[in-house]
């Protein structure tokens, strides 16, 4: 299926390719409905990255981001990768900042039991944009009072 890279509605992603992400294809909704987009590898081409099992790597995706104020960048896992492969992201969801203006980077993770070669182009993971809120802070001495109170971890049973 051809990916679909026009005609969303919403913010505006701006983009630098670097060197190394030359006539890469450009991240990319594969769907119409797709939350994210697919981020793809910018290893050498002709020197694939071999993930042992257990290892991780830090994945260069050949792009530098201007995520719009108000929003971040959620790099997931692919499903696929991890069902099949047992490749994840090892921070998911990964953040990048809206005011990071480094190359954005995968970390992989392969919890598998075979090693795993990461080719030029392989799409690696996910990207979605989300909106994010920058809070106030105000402290105080008492906070009001709920029903829950301190419950947690498994107080309302299972
Ligand atoms: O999967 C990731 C996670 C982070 N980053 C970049 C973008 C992000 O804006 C920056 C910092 O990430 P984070 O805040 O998660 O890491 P940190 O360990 O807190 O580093 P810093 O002290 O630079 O904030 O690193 C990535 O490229 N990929
Ligand atoms: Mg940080």
């Amino acid at each position: 299926m051809s990916a679909i890279r026009s005609n969303v509605p919403g913010p505006l992603l701006t983009l630098k390719r670097l060197p190394h992400g030359e006539g890469l294809e450009l991240p990319a909704y594969e769907t119409a409905g797709a939350a994210g987009m697919d981020l793809r590898a910018a290893v050498d081409d002709g020197k694939p990255l071999t993930l042992a099992p257990g290892a991780r790597a830090l994945v260069p995706t050949g792009w530098i981001m201007e995520i719009p104020h108000g929003f971040e960048a959620q790099i997931r896992p692919r499903s696929g990768l991890a069902l099949k492969n047992g490749v994840t992201c090892l921070n998911t969801p990964g953040t990048i900042d809206s005011d990071y203006r480094g190359e954005v980077k995968v970390l992989l993770i392969n919890l598998g039991e075979a090693d795993f070669v990461i080719s030029r182009g392989m799409r690696v993971a996910q990207m979605v944009i989300a909106p994010v809120t920058q809070v106030r802070l105000t402290e105080v001495t008492e906070t009001s009072e709920t029903v829950r109170g301190a419950g947690g971890f498994g107080s309302t049973g299972v």
